[in-house]
């Protein structure tokens, strides 16, 4: 069973005029899946409907083979997710932080305490463990929402345009991350800007265009459905499809 099914969603942020037309495509667990698309092409007004913030004008969207309104406590506990900008209680360390959200999701304490530790050490934040969020970088303030991603362990990550504000070692620790998660069976949704890094890590790209699902599928097969030659790469393929798009 796929861990994230969404088919034929139509929707936005008013019911005359969607955004999303008939958008289609899954996570399997144990894969990473790229969401790509120029500015305003739709991936963060897709990522709130998946978050269960927006509501389907029509078609569906199934965590762990139900939808949010079927049964959101199962819902609402499969997925985490990494807000492009960094959402933080001004008046909690990072450490209190990370306690909040294991307290939330009923992960036992020591167990917590462990993976805080661990997290802290991977993310170059122990230094930075009882500081209020006021006093960190925007980057830092970005690992945060990232390490209480990767405590709760879900089955299913969101996660939108992680790279921008992270310095190279924070991008690593996160990809890594990110591999041993999806070894161990999650599933992740990825949207970013940077193709060549999604290229690497990606399983599968779903490429939105103007609220439409315009190529979706692995490399090969987007290139193939493309008309592009053996060895082209994600950047190239994307060009083609959306300026095909805009002349078509
Ligand atoms: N709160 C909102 N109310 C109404 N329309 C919105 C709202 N947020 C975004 N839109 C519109 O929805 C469309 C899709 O925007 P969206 O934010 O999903 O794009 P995106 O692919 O995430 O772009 P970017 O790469 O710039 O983040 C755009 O036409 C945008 O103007």
């Amino acid at each position: 069973m796929n861990i994230l099914q969404v088919d034929g969603l139509t929707g936005g942020y008013s019911r005359n005029r969607p955004v999303l037309h008939d958008i289609s495509f899954a996570v399997r667990p144990g894969e990473m899946v790229g969401m790509v698309g120029l500015n305003g092409a739709g991936k963060s007004t897709t990522m709130k409907h998946l978050l269960g913030l927006l509501i389907p004008h029509s078609g569906s969207v199934r965590i762990k083979g139900v939808t949010l309104k079927e049964q959101p406590d199962t819902y609402r506990a499969a997925y985490a997710y990494v807000p492009e900008h960094p959402l933080v209680f001004e008046e909690l360390t990072v450490r209190e932080h990370l306690r909040l959200t294991a307290m939330a999701y009923g992960i036992e304490a020591a167990a917590a305490e462990r993976r805080v530790q661990q997290l802290l050490g991977e993310f170059r934040m122990d230094a930075k463990a009882d500081v209020f969020p006021g006093h960190l970088s925007k980057g830092m303030q970005q690992k945060l929402m990232i390490m209480n991603a990767f405590l709760v362990q879900p089955d299913l990550y969101l996660i939108d345009e992680p790279f921008l504000g992270l310095d190279p070692l924070g991008i690593r620790s996160l990809l890594d991350q990110l591999r041993e998660v999806r070894s161990q069976g999650a599933g992740i949704l990825m949207s970013s800007h940077i193709l060549a890094t999604l290229e690497q890590y990606c399983d599968r790209y779903v490429v939105i265009h103007e609220g439409r699902v315009r190529a979706w599928g692995t490399l090969d097969e987007i290139r193939n459905a493309w008309g592009g030659k053996e060895g082209e790469r994600l950047e190239d393929v994307f060009y083609r499809i959306v300026d095909g798009a805009e002349q078509s």
